[in-house]
């Protein structure tokens, strides 16, 4: 048996608001996927929790982000290549951006969006591995796509907790699943221990001595100079959430399941997760503007990982910056590249009779919010044996309509499907 699991991150709007992207897409071949699969919704992480990418990634593999998790920031630092020293470093994802240096106002928390990784590069190495001046600590900082980074907050000496508060005001902390909030005040926050203890209340301290010193240094940066001559919002920020002091404890995926699992993966989040759960790892360049290069790399990197794998997760970032940025025209064109330049593609290559093709995603990022959202996500599943439902469209109202109903957490997915693909190819 051999499976495609297509995540399309952030793909889902929020039908009450209005047409969808997936309604106004041209988007022949999920439709056509739809059409011959047995289809229905996911609470990913569950009702009423509009979940980050990793904690949702996590769920529909298979993992209850509630039972073991211990933050998206050890996953980003793994995904960058970093280790953690357990009891005396603390992990946090981080983005460059832009505030007032005298307010703390946030004028825009990915700095335009439009931060190169190597201008990035060149703010990390400014920052990586200052002396904080307090509590022996110092803070390790690398750039990984755009205005992402990892940041890691050290002490050579005292002992750190990661039980403290996100710098970042956009995303809420409820113990490792972090949250997207709805709204939120623009300014940098005051990290805050989360109890009361001696390690919570030094990390703290060292988070908001790093805020303090990455205004002072990024503000007269040379890459923020040259970004004002060009008319760019300057990096001259950097945010903090999701902290974490140790990698998850959790069961290899291809023990889990007893199937061999390859992953491509286009975001150090992403990357992270796979290399954690021990997944078969096919590299490929972060997203570039040239969308039919970008999606015959990694269609290609499914298809050799197919050849040693049983199931290949594939996750494609795509929809979800657009969904962040509040642009229908844009979504809809990332949902149109993926149709036209990986998934019509693919389906020439694989052989229906022995491949199933799972499509989901990771969450909603509707346009309409410009932000993650607790709505549910379309699923199909079109594979041998597998009774389409007539669903004609791969769309939120369409496939709500399907025989395989509402998954009520994203955990629940690949245990009931895969139970399901066994039987038929037993
Ligand atoms: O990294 C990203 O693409 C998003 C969501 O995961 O984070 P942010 O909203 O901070 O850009």
């Amino acid at each position: 048996m051999k499976l495609v699991y297509l995540v399309l991150d952030g793909v889902a709007d929020k039908p009450e608001d209005g047409p969808t992207s997936l309604e106004v897409a041209r988007k022949p071949a999920l439709d056509g996927v739809a059409s011959k699969s047995a289809c229905g919704l996911v609470y990913t992480v569950g009702r009423g929790v509009a979940p980050e990418s990793d904690a949702a990634v996590f769920s529909i593999l298979g993992y209850d982000p509630h039972t073991e998790y211990t933050g998206r920031g050890p996953i980003e630092a793994v995904g960058a290549g970093l280790e953690i020293r357990e009891g005396f470093e603390v992990a946090f994802r981080a983005n460059f951006a832009t505030v007032d240096p005298e307010t703390r106002r946030i004028i825009d928390r990915r700095c335009g969006r439009n931060l190169s990784s190597e201008e990035a590069r060149e703010l990390a190495r400014a920052l990586d591995g200052v002396d904080l001046g307090v509590h022996d600590g110092y803070a390790r900082v690398v750039a990984t796509v755009g205005h992402r980074a990892v940041v890691v907050i050290g002490s050579r000496s005292r002992r750190l907790s990661d039980n403290v508060g996100n710098t970042d005001p956009a995303y809420e902390k409820r113990g490792y699943v972090s949250v997207a909030k709805p709204s939120f005040e623009p300014f940098v926050a005051e990290a805050r221990p989360l109890d009361d203890s001696e390690e919570a209340r030094r990390t703290a301290d060292l988070v908001n001595a790093f805020t303090e010193l990455s205004i002072r240094v990024l503000r007269g940066h040379p890459v923020n100079m040259a970004r004002a001559r060009e008319g760019k919002l300057p990096a001259n920020a950097i945010l903090l959430r999701d902290s974490g002091g140790r990698l998850p404890r959790l069961q290899r995926i291809s023990e889990k399941y007893g199937l061999r699992f390859g992953a491509v993966a286009e975001m150090p989040v992403e990357i992270g997760i796979a290399r954690i759960l021990g997944m078969d790892m096919a590299s490929v360049p972060p997203p570039s503007e040239d969308k039919a290069k970008d999606y015959a790399d990694r269609l290609e990197a499914t298809l050799k990982l197919l050849e040693r794998n049983d199931v290949v997760y594939v996750h494609l970032k795509g929809p979800d910056e657009p969904g962040h940025d509040g642009d229908l025209k844009r979504k809809v064109e990332a949902i149109e590249a993926i149709d036209k330049y990986y998934l019509a593609p693919l389906l020439r290559e694989i052989d229906p009779a022995t491949t199933a093709l799972l499509v989901t995603a990771d969450h909603a990022t509707p346009y309409t919010r410009k932000s993650h959202t607790d709505d549910p996500v379309p699923l199909a599943l079109m594979a041998p044996g597998v009774t389409p439902d007539g669903v004609p469209r791969f769309t939120e109202k369409e496939c709500s309509r399907g025989s395989l109903g509402v998954f009520e957490h994203g955990y629940e997915v690949l245990p009931r499907l895969l139970e399901r693909l066994r039987r038929v190819y037993a």
